[in-house]
Formats: structure tokens, C-alpha cells, sequence
């Protein structure tokens, strides 16, 4: 699949003085109201996408086309052939020929059966072209949420992308499937049966065409209003998922503080609104609805008393005007179900917009267009004149930090909370560029380095040794996929957790989620650092855990993590005692400065900041 969706070569949020800056990409997501130019580039860019999803199925929408005119063309028919069989047939019958009967007869069969193949091969060509479109969007949704930075997603929250890749895309789903066949279908058999009509009376074709009038002024009504309810239906939805997904992965908060009712109840609040919303929507379906028919009626009553009049008169044969009735009829069959597709496209119109503003977002952390490549690293790090702030408009959260880490070196930063550890080690791990200055690895300015062998070189090993579901070696072998078994378990006995997978009911096969294989904080950490130690890079970054670990734990732990340190550079945003001191050098950063820098026995002296942490650690140890 192509990289680049709905992407423009401007980026998420297009050039300066841009008219739709507010609306590129997910920004304006919540906006229910446009007008007319908003509505045109919103509308615009959901079109472009639906297109290019369609390429890859082309050929078969083509022949689609081509069957479900052939299809409709023969049904539509048939009122034809029973006003050729009343009045050339009945009278040759009556004549004793036996012409009159078997040729309208086989006519009918003919165009009944073309049609009910046709109609078989184009249903399941329809499915098969929906469901590959809808295969591609969700890898491509998927993708693409993998593919954006950490900024996006700090804003965007996960519930948002679950609704677009489940809710939105079921409802493109909804259209896909059915939706497009009904109405290409009812559209051809409309226009078909018109012109039967047109071909035995003109005067009752006049009468369709005034029929028409109503129509397009309900249909344009319903578009209107339908737009703005839908648009409402899909943020609504949004708001729900967010809050149901945000209430279940936080399940552990939710229980602790007993806030179970007050987040049912916000739930419900929130689903009361998209129940509300839903009902808005259904409702001017409601109203479209009957109101076709009742004009399909009307044209009906029309055709059949302005034609019985010229029966009488003499200018129209009776079975004529048996047919005229059957087609006009049947002319307005289909606009039930084009109601309904109507309704289907104005639901996934409204998410598709929100599809395709997702796919429209490009990561602002992004490869080099010539990348340096670096084959084995050093493991020299330097931060030149390095300031950053999250957002343009945000505080600065690191001052022209200017700091130099040899290779080998394990240093540990302390600080008190939000001094800026963590944004130093999510500047190492390029989870964000800086704004100002420069980080380096080997001397090569990470934002030169090509994205591939930044991350051979830098791992980061984050506190919450977050395990996937699967087993334990597939866990281990994320640091290197391609790694033997043997390699594998010699990953696990260098940082000592060897023994304790053995112990578990399966070994290394023990699936993670289930029961028996679920495993201690202490541990799922030691099975982190194994895949570290297996991917080998040669700067670690490490989020220690500040929840403390038993005693035995937490002396595991530390062995493990000086096993896997070896002769790595190493940073750690350290919260033990036991880690600070294995460092050969601690940093104290306080408001993105770095306050106090040396070795952990000569900073403990010093009177600073560490020495007053060093001081009550040790209290706390001894206690
Ligand atoms: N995603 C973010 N967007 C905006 N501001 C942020 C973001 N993450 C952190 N900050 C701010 O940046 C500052 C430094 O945060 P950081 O997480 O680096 O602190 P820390 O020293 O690691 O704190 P802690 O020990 O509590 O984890 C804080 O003021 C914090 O509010």
C-alpha cells in the first residue's frame, strides 16, 4: 500500500495563513457546523480517500456496473413484454396461434433468468470490492496510528483511534457492503422503467417527471439536516468509546477509589447524548421515508386515473394501461431502498470525515531525507544547547542543556517530580526532537540518524515492562525477532530470570495472560530486561519503577540490571538507592537544568540536593 493517504506534502497542518489549517488533519474534529468551503474540503478530502481505496478494486466495480445495467435492463422489462403479451399475444392466442403465447412467454423467462445470474455475480463482486477496501483502510488506520509520534497520541487518547477503527469504519462497512449495490441497482431500474414508460406513453412519463420535483426537494432536505446529525452521532460515539476504554484501562485507579458510580453514571450521560443523537438522525429518516412513498402513491393514482379517462376515450389500449400502472409502480420500489442508502452514505459520510482527517496526519518525528548510517555505535551521547517544550506555546521544560555522557558511562538522574527526567530520556529515545540544539549519539545528530539504527542502538526499557500478550520467548524475542532459542535463553540466564520462567507451568512456552503465567512486577521487569539484553544496543535508557519491590525482588532485580547494563552507556531516571549507587556518575536535574553533576559518593558530600535524597534513602533502608 502506498505510504501516503490522504497525506499532503505539507504536512498535517498545512502551510502558514492556510484557510483550513483549523480543519487538517484531527484538529476540527469536533466541529458539527461548517460552511460551504469548510463543507467542500472536508467533503473533498473524504472523496479522495474512498477513491483511492478504490483503485486496487477497479476492474471489478467496472464489471459490477456493467452487470447490474444488464440486470436492471432486464427487469425492468418485463411490464414491456406483458403489454406486448395482452395485446399481440391475447389476440394471436385467441386466433389459435400458438406464436402469441410462447414468444412474450420466453422472452420472460429469458430476462428473468439473465437477470438472476447477473444478480448473483454482481452481489458477490460488491462484497468481495467492499471488503477488500475495508481490509486496506483498517491495515492503513492501523498503520498509520502506529506510525504518528508520541505528541499525537498524548493528545488524541486511544479511545478516539479505537472509535475511528471500529464504530466509523463499521459504519463505511454498512455502506460498503450493501448500501452501494441497492442504490446502483434502484437508480438503474428507476431509469429503466422510465424509459419503458416513456416508450408506451409520454404523457404518463410526464407525470414521472413531475414527481420528480417533490422528490429532489425531500431529498435536499434530508441532506441538509442529515449531515449535521450524523457529524453529531460520530463525536458523540467518540466521547462514549473514550470514556469507556479510559474507565477500563484505568480499572485499577477506578476500583481503588471507589469511583465505580460516578463513572457509570458519566458514562451513561454520555450515552444518553448518542442515544439522543441517533434518534435526531433515525427520526429525519422517519420523515423522508414515508414521504417517497407517499409521492410514489400519488404519481400511481395519477397515471392510472389521467389513463383510464383515455381508455374511455379510446386513445389508449387497456393493456397498455394495465402495464403503466405495473412500471409506475414499480418505477418507486426502489426509492425505499435508495431512502435507505441515503441514510447509510450521510452515517458514513460523517465517518469517513473523521477516517480520513486521522489518515491526513503525518508524524512530526520523522526519517532524514538522507540519513546518516551508523553500523555499530560508540555509545557517546551529547546534548549541545538541547532546549525543548512540548507544544510552540508550552513552557520550556529543557534549558539549553548542554551534557556529555562517554561511552560506557551508567548515569543516574534524580530529581524531584516534573524537573524533567523523563523528557530527557524521551529526547534519547526520539520519542520527541528537541526544539532548539541538537542530541547526538557518535556525534551524529539524532534527527540525521536513520530511524532504523537509532533504534538498533538505543533501547529504552520503560517502567511499566509492558509484556504483550503471547508467550514468554515471544515476549523476549521482541528485542531481536529473528534470535535462536538458544540465544533467547541465554538473554534470560544473563539477567538472571532463567530459573523463574523454568518454574512456570509451560517454561518459555507459558502464555503471559493466562492463569499460572502471570508473572510479579519484579519479574515482568527481569523479562524486559532480557529483551533488552538480547537486542543489544549500546545505550540503555532505562524508567526505573517506583513501586517498590519486596526485598529479595528488588536484590533480583538489581542484579539483573547490572548484568544487563555490562559495558552499555546506560541512563536511568533512578528511584533506589541500590541503582543510584552502581551509577558512576548522578545527575540532579531540577527545572530542566542540571543542578548537580558527579560521582555518588562525591555528590552524597556535598550538601545538595542529592546528599539530602541520599541521606533519607538511607534512613528509609535502615528503618
Ligand atoms: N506530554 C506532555 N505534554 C506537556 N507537558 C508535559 C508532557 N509530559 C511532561 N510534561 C511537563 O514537562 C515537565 C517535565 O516532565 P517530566 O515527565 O520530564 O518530569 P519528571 O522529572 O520525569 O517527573 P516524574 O519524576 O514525576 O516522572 C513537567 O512540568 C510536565 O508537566
Amino acid at each position: 500500500m502506498s505510504e501516503t493517504y490522504t497525506e499532503d506534502a505539507t504536512g498535517s497542518r498545512g502551510e502558514p495563513g492556510d484557510r483550513f489549517a483549523h480543519l487538517r488533519g484531527t484538529a476540527g474534529e469536533e466541529q458539527i457546523e461548517l460552511d460551504r468551503e469548510e463543507r467542500g474540503f472536508i467533503r473533498h478530502r473524504s472523496w479522495r480517500l474512498l477513491v483511492q481505496l478504490s483503485v486496487g478494486v477497479r476492474r471489478k466495480l467496472l464489471l459490477t456496473a456493467i452487470f447490474v445495467v444488464i440486470a436492471q435492463a432486464a427487469q425492468a422489462s418485463i411490464p414491456l413484454i406483458v403489454a406486448w403479451a395482452i395485446d399481440w399475444g391475447l389476440p394471436r392466442m385467441m386466433e389459435g396461434r400458438s406464436s402469441g403465447m410462447w414468444l412474450p412467454g420466453s422472452a420472460y423467462i429469458a430476462c428473468a433468468v439473465t437477470a438472476g445470474i447477473l444478480i448473483f455475480h454482481y452481489t458477490r463482486m460488491t462484497a468481495e470490492a467492499s471488503q477488500e477496501m475495508l481490509f486496506t483502510l483498517r491495515g492503513e488506520v492501523f498503520r498509520k496510528t502506529q506510525a504518528l509520534s508520541l505528541d499525537f497520541h498524548e493528545d488524541y487518547t486511544s479511545g478516539k483511534v479505537i472509535s475511528r477503527q471500529t464504530s466509523d469504519l463499521e459504519s463505511l462497512r454498512e455502506l460498503l457492503d450493501g448500501g452501494v449495490n441497492s442504490l446502483v441497482q434502484g437508480v438503474m431500474f428507476m431509469f429503466f422503467t422510465g424509459v419503458t414508460i416513456w416508450i408506451m406513453d409520454w404523457h404518463s412519463g410526464l407525470v414521472l417527471i413531475a414527481a420528480l420535483i417533490p422528490i429532489a426537494v425531500m431529498g435536499r432536505w434530508y441532506q441538509k439536516n442529515s449531515e449535521v446529525a450524523y457529524r453529531r452521532t460520530r463525536v458523540s460515539s467518540a466521547r462514549m468509546i473514550v470514556h469507556f476504554v479510559e474507565s477500563m484501562t484505568g480499572i485499577r485507579a477506578v476500583q481503588a477509589f471507589r469511583r465505580e458510580d460516578s463513572r457509570s453514571r458519566q458514562y451513561r450521560r454520555l450515552a444518553a447524548i448518542y442515544r439522543d443523537d441517533m434518534i435526531r438522525s433515525i427520526s429525519l429518516f422517519g420523515v423522508l421515508q414515508p414521504s417517497l412513498m407517499l409521492i410514489g402513491n400519488l404519481t400511481v393514482t395519477a397515471v392510472l386515473l389521467w389513463g383510464g379517462y383515455r381508455v374511455l376515450e379510446g386513445d389508449l389500449g387497456i393493456g397498455v394501461l394495465v402495464a403503466l400502472v405495473l412500471a409506475t409502480k414499480r418505477v418507486f420500489q426502489p426509492l425505499d431502498m435508495i431512502a435507505m442508502f441515503y441514510n447509510s452514505l450521510q452515517s458514513a459520510t460523517a465517518a469517513l470525515e473523521k477516517v480520513s482527517g486521522l489518515l491526513e496526519e503525518s508524524p512530526s518525528v520523522t526519517e532524514a531525507s538522507s540519513p546518516v548510517h551508523l553500523q555499530q555505535a560508540a555509545g557517546d551521547l551529547e546534548f549541545d544547547r538541547a532546549s525543548f517544550r512540548y507544544s510552540e506555546d508550552g513552557p520550556v521544560v529543557l534549558h539549553e542543556l548542554d551534557l556529555h555522557i562517554p561511552a560506557g558511562q551508567t548515569v543516574a538522574v534524580v530529581g524531584r517530580t516534573g524537573a524533567g527526567k523523563s523528557t530527557l530520556a524521551k529526547l534519547l529515545a526520539r520519542f520527541y526532537d528537541v526544539s532548539t540544539g541538537a542530541v547526538k549519539l557518535d556525534g551524529v545528530d539524532l534527527r540525521e540518524l536513520a530511524v532504523a539504527d537509532h533504534h538498533r542502538h538505543v533501547a529504552m526499557v520503560t517502567q511499566e515492562a509492558f509484556l504483550f500478550s503471547g508467550t514468554i520467548r515471544a515476549n523476549i524475542a521482541l528485542g531481536r525477532p529473528d534470535a535462536a532459542e538458544t540465544e533467547i535463553i541465554a538473554a534470560a540466564q544473563a539477567v538472571g530470570c532463567h530459573e523463574l520462567i523454568m518454574e512456570l507451568p509451560e517454561g518459555y512456552a507459558t502464555d503471559v495472560t493466562k492463569r499460572g503465567g502471570r508473572l510479579s512486577a519484579g519479574q515482568r521487569q527481569l523479562i524486559s530486561f532480557a529483551r533488552a539484553f538480547l537486542a543489544d544496543p549500546a545505550v540503555l535508557i532505562l524508567d526505573e519503577a517506583t513501586s517498590s519491590l519486596d526485598l529479595p525482588s528488588e536484590a533480583l532485580v538489581q542484579q539483573g540490571l547490572e548484568r544487563l547494563l555490562g559495558n552499555r552507556t546506560a541512563l536511568i531516571i533512578a528511584h533506589r538507592l541500590s541503582t543510584v549507587a552502581i551509577a558512576d556518575r548522578v545527575l540532579v536535574i531540577d527545572d530542566g537544568r542540571v543542578v548537580e553533576d558527579g560521582a555518588p559518593a562525591e555528590l552524597a558530600e556535598a550538601g545538595g540536593y542529592y546528599a539530602k535524597l541520599h541521606a533519607a534513602w538511607q534512613t528509609s533502608m535502615g528503618a
